[in-house]
């Protein structure tokens, strides 16, 4: 692997509903992986720690308020993809005000567990599917 080839810290959150179905956002066309189902999350900006980047975007993106009591660590992603490697812890988010909506992406979907591998996602995300039918 080059040097100078950057760890790019993301989180993610599965949002789970009282049926144990998980949300999945759709990455818009004209985005990296477009079109692709997504974990909400995003980019931990600098002196931001994980849980606080997560409740940002889940404000961002889904018009959700959480606490961090409310984030439970579940597993994370590390894989290389051609410009970062990606670092990408898990939460599982089973509490939550406001109704999710689709601010950032082009859909949004409940989804059981699994179900999940019917929904094309980033490779980075294969492997944690498997880690959310086990707790689910
Ligand atoms: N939020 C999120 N990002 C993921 C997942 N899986 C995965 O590979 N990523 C990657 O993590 C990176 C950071 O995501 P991001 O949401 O902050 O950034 P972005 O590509 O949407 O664009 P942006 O820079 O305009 O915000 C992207 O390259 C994204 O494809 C996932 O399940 N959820």
């Amino acid at each position: 692997m080059a040097e100078n080839y950057p760890t790019l810290l993301v989180v993610a959150c599965a949002l789970v509903d009282a049926d144990r179905r998980v949300l999945i956002a759709q990455r818009p066309e004209n985005k990296n992986m477009g079109g692709l189902w997504e974990f909400p999350g995003g980019k931990v900006e600098q002196a931001e720690s994980p849980e606080t980047a997560l409740i940002r975007e889940l404000k961002e993106e889904l018009d959700i308020e959480t606490r961090e009591a409310c984030l439970a660590p579940l597993t994370f992603a590390s894989f290389s993809y051609e410009k970062f490697h990606l670092l990408m812890p898990l939460y599982v988010c089973r509490k939550w005000q406001g109704t999710p909506q689709a601010l950032e992406h082009t859909a949004l979907k409940w989804v059981r567990p699994q179900r999940l591998r019917d929904y094309p996602m980033p490779p980075a995300d294969e492997p944690l599917v498997a880690h959310l039918c086990d707790l689910l």
